[in-house]
Formats: structure tokens, sequence, C-alpha cells
């Protein structure tokens, strides 16, 4: 489903990503580690059209996403359509007048007719557990609860692969919990997960292939979680980044 060749991308003189060569599948649940500053947010915005590479090729659905491509507002919804991007900072996702509001936004953009979107947001609002939430200012909620919403202006767009960026920074013991549960459940029926994330242990809960980054911001490790288990000292590693 997306396909990255050789991709290299620098923000100014340096590599950012330095030739990264991947492929995911319809469904996959990968999760990205690595170092701070080793690419991964770069990798998402990247995968996301956000940015463009410097070079090398993204093919998503066997399509080149390039600027000539991005530039297409219709070729470009069809991207953001399916893929749904939960940003490491809720902040710059957030900027609608209520919670309500802001899960509803992206289904509206989409033309559902209102029943439809209305729906949406009253389960989204309810998988997540924040009903209590739904007309508040999404600006002056807390970090956790931020993230909850935009995780919710997200699930509300149905996206086939759901990119999540430090989905678990800032949340309680027991929302982290809850997300995990609900990925679980979003990847059985069929989602894409791709997660950026620090925490090992969590990883391993929701992910069924690890790839890792190095401080050159390379590829150096790309396997199934299954195989990460019998190499403890790569383990090792993983658990203290
Ligand atoms: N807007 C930017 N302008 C210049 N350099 C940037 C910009 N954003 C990121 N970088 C640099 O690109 C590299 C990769 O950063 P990126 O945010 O992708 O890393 P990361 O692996 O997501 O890190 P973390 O685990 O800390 O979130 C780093 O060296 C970072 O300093």
């Amino acid at each position: 489903m997306l396909n990255l060749q050789h991709i290299h991308y620098a923000y100014t003189q340096t590599d950012s990503l330095n030739d990264i060569s991947l492929t995911i599948q319809v469904g996959e649940a990968v999760a990205f580690m690595g170092p701070n500053g080793s690419g991964k947010s770069t990798l998402f915005k990247l995968i996301n059209g956000l940015i463009q590479p410097s070079a090398g090729q993204y093919y998503f659905k066997d399509q080149l996403v390039d600027a000539r491509f991005l530039k297409k507002p219709a070729q470009a919804t069809v991207l953001h359509r399916a893929i749904g991007f939960v940003f490491q900072n809720s902040d710059v996702q957030l900027f609608n007048e209520t919670v309500r509001a802001e899960l509803a936004f992206g289904p509206e953009q989409m033309g559902l007719d209102p029943d439809e979107v209305q729906t949406r947001v009253d389960d989204c609002l309810a998988l997540l557990q924040i009903e209590h939430l739904a007309d508040r200012v999404p600006y002056q909620l807390s970090g956790g609860e931020k993230k909850l919403v935009a995780l919710g202006s997200v699930l509300t767009m149905n996206p086939e692969i759901i990119v999540l960026d430090e989905p678990f920074n800032g949340l309680s013991a027991a929302y982290q919990t809850l997300i995990i549960h609900l990925l679980q459940q979003l990847n059985q029926a069929g989602k894409g997960l791709l997660i950026a994330s620090h925490n090992l242990a969590q990883v391993k809960q929701v992910a069924k292939r690890v790839v890792v980054f190095n401080e050159d911001h390379q590829v150096t490790h790309d396997l199934p979680l299954a195989k990460l288990e019998q190499e403890p000292e790569l383990q090792r590693t993983l658990a203290l980044l």
C-alpha cells in the first residue's frame, strides 16, 4: 500500500531521512522506534504528503506521490482521507470552537450527510470516553485531553491507515490502556497503524512489526515483533530509547 524507495529529506543542509526504503502492506501495524531526532516524525510528514522527498520515490497504492500529484487538490484529498495523522503536538491539529465541531469537521468536509456525521461523532466520543468534553473548547483542554480529541478527529474520518506520533505521551495510565485496546481493535478490523513511540512495552502490545532508526536517520532494523522477541540485545537497546 505504501512503498518508499531510497527516500532522502533535508530541512536544511543535512539529511533528516537518509536513504529510507520501506514497503507497508494493507492493514499492517508497524512501530517506528529510534533516538530523539532520528527522523520518525519527518517520515510521517512525508507519508502524509506534508513534505516531499529531496530524493527517492514515495508510492501510495502504486501512485507516485510527488509535488505534481499533491498540487492537484482532488488527488491530495484522496491521500489525506486514506491516511489519518495524529500529530505529536495536538495544538497544531485542533482549531474548531468545540470538541464536537472538531470531530465533525473531517466528515463534514467529506460531504457526509448530517445524520451520518452526528453518528460518527457520537460513536467516537463514546469510544474515547470523552463525552464530557463534547462542548469544551479544544484549545483550553489539558495535553492528554487534546490528544484524545485529536485522535477522535482522525477516527471520525474512518481512514484506512492511522499514523500516530507518540500517541501515549501525556495520557494517564488508564487512558494509555484504553488507547492500546482501541488500536488493537482497529487493527483487527483491518486498519493499518503506523506508530512512533519510545515505549517498547506499549509497542509490543500494538505493533506486529518494528522499524528502528539510528542517529544518522537511517533504518537499521525492520523486523516482525516475533523476531524481535528473539533478540534480547536489540530489545535492551530499544527499552532505553
Ligand atoms: N522544521 C524543521 N527544521 C529543521 N530541522 C528539523 C525540523 N524538524 C525536524 N528537524 C530535524 O530533523 C531531524 C529529524 O527530526 P524528527 O522530528 O523527524 O525526529 P524524531 O525521530 O521524530 O524525534 P523525536 O523522537 O524526538 O520525536 C532532527 O535532526 C531534527 O532536528
